[in-house]
């Protein structure tokens, strides 16, 4: 993993924004697999700066989103389908039937993660993975202990994240105790992965990513098996792996 080191949550949102502009820009028809959360926010806002300032085109791009609740509405404020049309997919010229999440119907729902794998598949693989990672180490919604061999499929939150993601719900009982999310296996297979990691409630996390073996309690511990991950960290979340200075920083 190539660590890249900045300042403050607008300078990682800037950066990985550029890193998206170019790839988009060498490659039109490029599949961007996009994540949600508090995380990439700033990024999306640079894109669309970017979109109205330049007018980088997604005509031809592709969108495929890491995850989504099980139980809201498209048109629940709080379903990422809505959270992408909001943040992002309403301010740039990329066409409706070009951007996908996952969805599934009920917890049983075992086609959804199917189809969502064989389409991943029908648009040629992802070319470039967004990703945050959860205070417990997730990646999508692929909570502590996960197989890394998973596939796209129905996974149960873990009752830290549904604490974590309450933020964005009236009380606790309405954050949904399910989702559906991409697997760790598919994460794997994108052809390139940028994380993000901000603000120093992420620094135990990360500094646990450096310090670790590969290890399935600690589902983004895969991506050091990955030829091709850049970790934007900024200074709060770095500063406990910086006190251990000598490990990544010698
Ligand atoms: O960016 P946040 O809100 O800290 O969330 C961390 C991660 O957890 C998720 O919300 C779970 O999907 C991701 O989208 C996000 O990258």
């Amino acid at each position: 993993m190539k660590l890249i080191e900045v300042q403050n949550y607008d300078e990682m949102s800037k950066l990985a924004a550029e890193i998206i502009i170019e790839q988009v820009q060498t490659k039109t028809n490029s599949v961007l697999g996009l994540a949600t959360g508090g995380t990439p926010v700033g990024m999306y806002q640079y894109l669309m700066k970017d979109f109205t300032q330049n007018k980088t085109s997604y005509e031809q791009v592709i969108t495929l989103n890491l995850d989504e609740y099980i139980g809201l509405e498209k048109d629940n404020p709080q379903s990422y389908s809505y959270f992408m049309k909001e943040q992002l997919f309403n301010h740039i010229n990329i066409p409706e039937n070009q951007t996908y999440l996952p969805s599934a119907k009920s917890v049983h729902d075992e086609e959804a993660g199917r189809n969502y794998e064989k389409l991943i598949e029908t648009v040629g693989g992802i070319d470039m993975q967004i990703l945050g990672i959860g205070e417990n180490g997730h990646i999508g919604f692929n909570e502590p202990g996960t197989s890394f061999s998973s596939t796209t499929g129905i996974v149960k939150l873990a009752d830290s994240t549904r604490e974590a993601n309450a933020r964005y719900f009236t009380k606790m009982e309405d954050v949904p105790t399910h989702a559906i999310s991409m697997g760790i296996s598919t994460i794997m297979k994108s052809r390139q992965i940028v994380l993000l990691v901000s603000g120093v409630k992420k620094a135990p996390i990360l500094n646990q990513l450096f310090q670790t073996d590969v290890n399935e309690n600690l589902p983004a511990s895969i991506l050091k098996k990955h030829p091709d991950v850049t970790v934007i960290a900024d200074q709060e979340a770095l500063s406990i792996l910086k006190e251990k200075k000598g490990s990544v920083f010698s």
